[in-house]
């Protein structure tokens, strides 16, 4: 898995026990998942359609630093699913994994539109040599 964004915890970010907020990190992990999603899919209407169980397995507080992963489960026809684990950068801590994330590529009108693709593309090599 690649742990391609990082977050440090601010004090917006906390509930009020002082750890971080649920949603904040859901928000986050749904912003990486379809920045992941549009990328890959090259469609900027691509919408979350699942998530599987969430488990908060620890948490963070102020001032620790979170790294966000996403790995690749299956291309399908119009939707791509992924799998996510958010970790503690300094300890390795888990904090939170997901099993399931699926994205669906949608046309103009919202209507699911297949995507074209079978394995993750690197945009370095979309650019070619030139
Ligand atoms: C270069 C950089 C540019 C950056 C540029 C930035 C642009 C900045 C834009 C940001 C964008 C952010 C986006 C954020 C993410 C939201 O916030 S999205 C908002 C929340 N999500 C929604 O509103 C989606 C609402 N749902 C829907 O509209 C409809 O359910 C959908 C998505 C059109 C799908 O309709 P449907 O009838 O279920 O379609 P169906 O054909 O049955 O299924 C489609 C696929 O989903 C799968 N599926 C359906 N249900 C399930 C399920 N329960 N479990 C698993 N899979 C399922 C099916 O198996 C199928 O897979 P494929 O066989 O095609 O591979």
């Amino acid at each position: 898995m690649r742990f391609h964004t990082r977050k440090w915890i601010k004090p917006e970010d906390l509930n009020p026990n002082g750890t971080l907020f649920g949603g904040k990190l859901l928000a986050w992990i749904d912003e990486e998942a379809a920045l992941y999603s549009i990328i890959q899919l090259e469609n900027q209407n691509t919408v979350t359609k699942y998530m599987s169980e969430i488990d908060f397995k620890s948490s963070a507080t102020q001032g620790d630093i979170i790294e966000i992963g996403i790995e690749v489960v299956k291309f399908g026809n119009a939707s791509l699913a992924l799998k996510c684990e958010v970790r503690n950068k300094m300890t390795r801590q888990t904090i939170i994994k997901i099993d399931k994330i699926v994205m669906v590529s949608l046309d103009k009108e919202g209507n699911t539109k297949p995507h074209g693709k079978i394995k993750v593309e690197f945009v370095k090599d979309r650019l070619g040599d030139s």
